[in-house]
């Protein structure tokens, strides 16, 4: 069972991550993962901490001769913002975040609510993600995360290739599929910030080239959709997933919605096994299970809650009206978030494949795949 966990606080020494079960045999590339990080730290629209911050990872634990042992791994990446000794309580709780009711659930400050719920910690999540795709590698899967929407503004995807279209995003500053809409887009983000708000947005995650049967029907915490539904929820700021067609399939009739199945022999030894499917509305989940087809989830990141023109709150001491406190904020950080979503779900995707190919080492699983793949082409 691959599992991890984070510790750190935004502003303390350091962010760390801890994946136990990830299986030995696996060479590490540091570089790979520092580009993600570069990559969730980058976007239109970020405040002035990334100025600050140059995040690398510093694998820690569970690595020989940069191949992983089987054994514990922790990740860390340092806070160059350190300053959490000194830095003093905030008086007014900010809507939007946890500050009020943390304070009052852990009887104690705001400060010591707001460093563990900031967005900060997913430095080290899409750490331990980049490194779950150099698991996913080797059996040809890839991962790859774009933003489709910002606040009220579509991206329309132009038409391409994967690695075209990765190409594109990667030029992009907002980490869209569509560079002609990116300069309306920023203009939108310089408005909305000088009015002292914020915008939130819409990404996506696609992985392609998953083999049949990731996740299972047989029990509800097993099941694929619900375990991505709950990584990609469980980041700061997202308040809606959908999976392939998501709520739009509310609205329509069965035969617009389910995907027929065909049969291609000539695709017999691919991961499709041959079921080609002429539409994707299930998002490459049935069931719980992934069924050969690339898996589609889309997320709905809500605005950022710290605003510079602040909302009405009170001063926690006096309970007297004032207007919540601010420091400094994003303005927009929906291109990070479409990084942290891709990489929350790289982790699900490595986790669903080490429980059905066994997890103890990379060649072992390899074999094992081979053979699934070989007896599931003659079912
Ligand atoms: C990449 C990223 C950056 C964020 N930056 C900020 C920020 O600068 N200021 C802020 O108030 N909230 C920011 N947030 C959102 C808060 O962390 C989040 O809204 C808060 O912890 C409350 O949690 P919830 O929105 O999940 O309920 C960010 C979220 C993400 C994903
Ligand atoms: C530090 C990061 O994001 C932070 C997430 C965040 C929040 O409240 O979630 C608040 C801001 O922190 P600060 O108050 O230090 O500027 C963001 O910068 C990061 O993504 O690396």
């Amino acid at each position: 069972m691959l599992r991890y966990w984070t510790a750190g606080e935004s502003h303390g020494k350091a962010l760390i991550a801890l994946l136990d079960g990830f299986p030995a045999g696996v060479a590490i590339d540091e570089e790979p993962i520092n580009v993600e990080l570069r990559r969730r730290q980058g976007g239109y629209g970020r405040g002035g901490r990334q100025r600050i911050e140059t995040d690398t990872v510093d694998v820690r634990t569970g690595v020989w001769h940069g191949v992983t042992l089987g054994s514990p791994i922790a990740l860390e990446v340092v806070n160059r913002d350190y300053k959490l000794e000194r830095l003093e309580d905030l008086p007014r709780p900010r809507p939007g975040h946890g500050d009020l009711t943390g304070a009052v659930k852990y009887l104690g400050s705001i400060r010591g609510i707001l460093e563990r719920a900031s967005a900060r910690e997913t430095a080290v999540r899409v750490a331990a993600g980049a490194l779950c795709k150099q698991l996913l590698a080797p059996f040809g899967i890839t991962v790859f995360g774009f933003v489709a929407e910002v606040g009220d503004q579509k991206i329309e995807p132009v038409a391409g290739t994967l690695e075209e279209l990765k190409a594109i995003r990667d030029e992009s500053e907002l980490y869209g599929l569509n560079l002609e809409r990116d300069d309306a887009i920023k203009e939108l983000i310089d408005r909305v910030g000088k009015e002292g708000d914020t915008l939130g947005g819409i990404v996506e995650v696609q992985v392609h080239g998953l083999p049949f049967g990731l996740g299972t029907h047989a029990q509800w915490d097993r099941k694929l959709d619900g375990r991505l539904a709950q990584a990609v929820m469980a980041v700061q700021a997202i308040k809606g997933v959908e999976i392939g067609l998501g709520f739009e399939a509310a609205r329509r009739r069965g035969s617009q919605v389910h995907d027929p199945i065909h049969y291609d022999e000539s695709k017999k030894h691919t991961h499709t096994l041959g079921y080609e499917r002429p539409t994707n509305n299930a998002g490459g989940l049935e069931a719980g299970m992934t069924n050969g087809q690339t898996l589609v989830i889309r997320a709905a990141k809500k605005p950022i809650s710290t605003l510079r023109k602040p909302l009405a709150s009170i001063n926690l001491d006096t309970k007297e009206a004032e207007g919540a406190s601010y420091e400094r904020s994003d303005v927009c950080a929906i291109s990070a978030a479409s990084v942290i979503v891709e990489n929350v779900v790289a982790i699900e995707i490595a986790a669903a494949l080490v429980d059905k190919f066994g997890g103890d080492s990379l060649q072992e699983m390899q074999a094992r795949y081979k053979l699934f793949q070989e007896m599931a082409a003659e079912r």
